[in-house]
């Protein structure tokens, strides 16, 4: 049997942050997936995802423009654009694999699931090691209605090979809205299913109000309150069966995608036999991302339990962390600076820091600045149909509170705000940068 210093159990962004961390550092370090090296981010989530949005968005751009300078005909070509993505996903998995290689890693391809406290069984082999780190992400939430096996999940949407005339999206999220925008972009009719009241519910709401104008500008139906009865297979297409505010109703598509939420993939991994405890939110960590019922067992990234949103940037934060703890055991408290988080629609809609709705629960004395920014320069030359941003200010100490954004180019702009939240900056800080211009970011000393 062989054994280890350290044993990762997912190749995905938080797993190979660690590995190679621990690598380096000299520690004898396995590391195994039973899906291609990569995780979701750079094989089936943001990364593949960005490369879609930004071609469809380029064509957006150019629609807008047409009449203004721009002529003629563009269109998308969706398999050319998947064709795109693939030069993007295709060469992942064997690229990482080479790079663990060549940092001393052993690579394993198999499910790995314990035996007990420290040895586990991947596949055909059965290792031990003194640490073994648990990153093995989130896997999408199970619909449960009769019917739910006919839907297909993030994974299956970003492998079509050409869409249908109509899409249902269920689940009025991140995944919902980011693949709505691009489907409808695309050509197809898209209707969003909501079962709560909001969508987007933890953004800044006014925000949400002005995606979801133009969201439904741009085709998109999108029904809150409602919840789906039965899913039944018609013909090439499917007929969802809804109850919402205006009774019962059917809906004739040609695609159902299931995006209700993720929850930690703990599945495979026999976590009893191993002696680690995890709940509903996923493993139990201390501060120090360790298990706290195994002290040989670590977690971070999407299946850990941590005030961490299940994000890239996140995962690869607490595995930075966590390897800095197994390496020098327990020495570095996980702390969060306020974390930026975008919606990749277009335009994209981008949050850090409190809600309005968060600072009044928290009591704060507050000033907000909002406005509708589509008359401003930037504005007007990007022809936004939406740009409006809502900035919160401590009047207590002056300090960002948390800033809104909606708008061309926001998942950039937002970063400026991240930036000078984590270094401490008031508000009339932003006010004294000199920014280049002109450009988004220079927008941000009106916002503050
Ligand atoms: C469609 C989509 C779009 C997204 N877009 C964004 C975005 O734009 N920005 C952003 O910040 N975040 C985005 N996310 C979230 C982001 O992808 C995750 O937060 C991030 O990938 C989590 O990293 P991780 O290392 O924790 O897990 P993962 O990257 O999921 O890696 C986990 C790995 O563990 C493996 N594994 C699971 N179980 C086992 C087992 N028993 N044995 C062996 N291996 C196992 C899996 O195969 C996987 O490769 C998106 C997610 C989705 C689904
Ligand atoms: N741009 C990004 O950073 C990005 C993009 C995609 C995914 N992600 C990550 O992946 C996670 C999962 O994304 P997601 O969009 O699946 O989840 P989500 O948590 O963003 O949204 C799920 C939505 O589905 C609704 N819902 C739940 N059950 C339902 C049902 N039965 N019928 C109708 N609606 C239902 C919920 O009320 C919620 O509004 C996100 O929370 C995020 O962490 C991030």
């Amino acid at each position: 049997m062989k054994k280890y210093d350290v044993l990762v159990i997912g190749a995905g962004m938080a797993g190979a942050a660690v590995a190679r961390k621990c690598a380096k550092k000299g520690l004898k370090t396995a590391i195994t997936d039973s899906r291609p090296y990569g995780g979701t981010c750079a094989l089936r989530g943001c990364d593949p995802k960005k490369v879609l949005i930004d071609g469809v968005s380029l064509h957006e751009q150019v629609q807008l423009h047409l009449g203004k300078g721009l002529t003629g005909d563009v269109k998308v070509n969706w398999q050319e654009l998947m064709g795109f993505k693939e030069t993007f996903t295709a060469p992942v998995p064997e690229n990482m694999e080479k790079g663990f290689e060549k940092a001393g890693i052993d690579t394993y391809h198999a499910p790995a699931a314990f035996l007990d406290e420290s040895t586990l069984q991947l596949g055909e082999e059965t290792v031990s090691a003194e640490k073994i780190v648990i990153v093995t992400g989130a896997r999408p939430r199970e619909l449960d209605a009769p019917g739910a096996e006919h839907t297909i999940t993030s994974d299956d949407f970003l492998n079509l090979e050409a869409l249908p005339e109509h899409i249902t999206f269920l689940g009025g999220g991140y995944i919902s809205f980011e693949f709505a925008h691009l489907a409808a972009r695309t050509g197809s009719r898209v209707t969003i299913i909501e079962h709560g009241s909001r969508p987007l519910k933890h953004f800044e709401q006014d925000m949400v109000d002005e995606l979801v104008r133009v969201s439904k500008e741009a085709g998109i139906d999108i029904r809150l309150n409602c919840q789906v009865q039965r899913i039944t297979q018609q013909g090439s297409g499917y007929e969802v069966c809804l109850e919402g505010e205006a009774g019962r109703g059917t809906l004739e598509t040609g695609l159902v995608v299931s995006a209700i939420g993720r929850v930690p993939e703990v599945g495979q991994l026999d976590l009893g036999k191993g002696n680690v405890r995890h709940g509903r939110k996923g493993i139990e960590v201390n501060e120090y991302l360790q298990s706290t019922s195994n002290p040989r067992v670590y977690a971070a990234g999407d299946v850990a339990d941590t005030e961490g949103l299940p994000l890239t940037p996140v995962a690869v934060y607490e595995g930075h962390f966590l390897s800095a703890n197994l390496i020098k055991s327990n020495t570095k408290k996980v702390n969060y600076p306020e974390i930026p988080t975008v919606v990749f629609t277009i335009p994209s809609l981008a949050s850090v820091g409190l809600t309005e709705r968060q600072a009044k629960e928290q009591g704060l004395d507050y000033k907000v600045n909002t406005h509708d920014a589509r008359q401003w320069f930037n504005g007007r030359r990007h022809r936004a149909h939406a740009y409006a941003y809502k900035v919160l200010v401590s009047k207590t100490d002056g300090s960002i509170l948390g800033a809104h954004l909606v708008g061309p180019q926001a998942e950039e702009t937002i970063n400026v705000f991240a930036v000078a939240m984590k270094a401490g900056m008031k508000a009339r800080d932003l006010k004294s940068f000199l920014l280049s211009y002109p450009t988004m970011a220079s927008d941000v000393s009106y916002m503050a």
